[in-house]
């Protein structure tokens, strides 16, 4: 258990944020399908990232992925073409995270996968295949986007492409598009014809690659900014014109008085002083899930009342994170609920309402983690507050690491809490 506190007052630092474990994960498995390879700078240094590198370069036959929902989906598709016979499994979590579209995705272009416990779920056989069984493709895009992720960056080499048809409603569209744009950097063309995805047979060219730094990390300094009674930031690493959906949250922080400048190879954040919380804050998270959770605790520990759509992947990663932030928010008196369909105004729309404003009254409140680094870092800024515990805090390791560490450069204080 880790407690969190900050002497209060303004908020000044400069952060070299961590790098994108969906940029660095996409790059390594883009990596291994060019001839010849290529160097990556500034890697993530994300569990996830270290992960995949290492059973990339492993011929063990047992390939274990942990918690890591791309490093899994990525290696699903790159392990059905590559020579061997491997079993591919993760956490006990992972166990509970749905495959089954991409296994039958791969299966009907010839895939050599069999499920070696329950139907759909990990862990998975996978023997090799030539994938050459049919070029076309249906699938539904409702689940995950990491599925069509994975068929994109193996499509160029298969032998005559794929064309992938989205069916349904697409989830998580910016991921789709920045894996598109990663392959289009190493020189691999495609198409859209309108929701279907063209990738002639092609190969991809070698040339060094950047990783960008994390916006979905970022977030946890933009709810450190609306928290605080002023703040001045600058984080280092984050691009204008990112390959990443996360960085919308630039503009959904303008309402909360953050301000964001790109210069010097990085963004500065600013909120002056006397600004007042908003009374509502809505948003849909279809597009960017991950930072759902940040909002939230925002909200709560400004009392904005918040109204969420867009909730419908959130059940199905590391933990089912509505209920996780339910029940954490309810330890500060704030409540998350489903509001009745007929007030979704969009037919197959889920809305959740938010309401009520952090109360510390009951001392230092412990928030359980949930196996869900987003549990902890979402969580972690409201200790601008009021001194927070963080259970299990080392989780944040899937996607940073480097986290605490970099709060403490802001005048944070972490405790270890001895014997909890
Ligand atoms: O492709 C990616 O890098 C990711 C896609 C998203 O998942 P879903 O497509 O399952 O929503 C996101 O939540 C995850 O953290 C990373
Ligand atoms: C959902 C996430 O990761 P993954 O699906 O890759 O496990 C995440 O990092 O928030």
């Amino acid at each position: 258990m880790l407690e969190l506190s900050h002497p209060g007052g303004p908020l000044r630092g400069r952060i070299a944020l961590t790098g994108s474990k969906s940029i660095a994960n996409r790059a390594l498995i883009i990596r291994a399908l060019t001839p010849g390879g290529f160097p990556i700078h500034r890697m993530a240094r994300a569990d996830d990232t270290v992960r995949l590198e290492t059973l990339l370069a492993s011929s063990d036959e047992v390939l274990d992925a942990g918690p890591a929902g791309t490093t899994f989906r990525f290696l699903t598709g790159f392990l059905s073409r590559r020579p061997g016979y491997q079993l591919l499994t993760g956490s006990q979590r992972m166990k509970e995270r749905p495959i089954g579209i991409l296994v039958d995705a791969l299966r009907q272009l010839g895939a050599d996968i069999t499920y070696a416990e329950k139907e759909g779920y990990p862990p998975l056989r996978i023997g090799y295949a030539a994938l050459d069984a049919t070029a076309e493709l249906r699938i539904a895009a409702n689940t995950s986007s990491q599925y069509i992720s994975s068929l994109l960056m193996l499509a160029p080499t298969l032998p005559q492409g794929l064309r992938i048809t989205l069916e349904g409603e697409i989830v998580s569209l910016p991921y789709i598009n920045m894996t598109l744009a990663q392959m289009a950097y190493f020189g691999v063309e495609h198409r859209w014809e309108e929701q279907t995805i063209v990738v002639p047979p092609q190969a991809y060219q070698a040339k060094p690659f950047t990783v960008e730094a994390d916006w979905s990390a970022a977030s946890y300094y933009y709810s450190l900014a609306a928290l605080a009674p002023e703040a001045d930031l600058h984080i280092e690493g984050l691009f204008v014109n990112s390959l990443q959906g996360d960085a919308v949250v630039a503009k959904l922080y303008e309402r909360f008085g953050v301000t964001t400048d790109y210069r010097e190879g990085g963004i500065h954040l600013r909120k002056a002083p006397g600004q007042a919380a908003p009374p509502f804050f809505e948003h849909d998270f279809v597009e960017c899930p991950d930072i759902a959770q940040t909002l939230m605790a925002t909200c709560a520990g400004l009392g904005t009342q918040g109204l969420y759509t867009g909730l419908q992947t959130l059940f199905i990663k590391e933990t089912d994170r509505v209920a996780a932030m339910k029940a954490e928010l309810g330890k500060l008196g704030v409540s998350l609920y489903k509001l009745p369909a007929r007030m979704a105004g969009k037919s197959g729309t889920t809305y959740f309402g938010q309401d009520g404003k952090a109360d510390f009254s009951a001392g230092a409140p412990a928030f359980a983690t949930y196996h869900d680094h987003r549990m902890a870092m979402a969580m972690a800024p409201l200790a601008l507050l009021h001194p927070v515990r963080i259970e299990d805090p080392e989780v944040v390791g899937k996607s940073y690491p480097d986290f605490y560490a970099d709060f403490q450069t802001l005048g944070f204080r972490a405790e270890e809490i001895m014997g909890e």
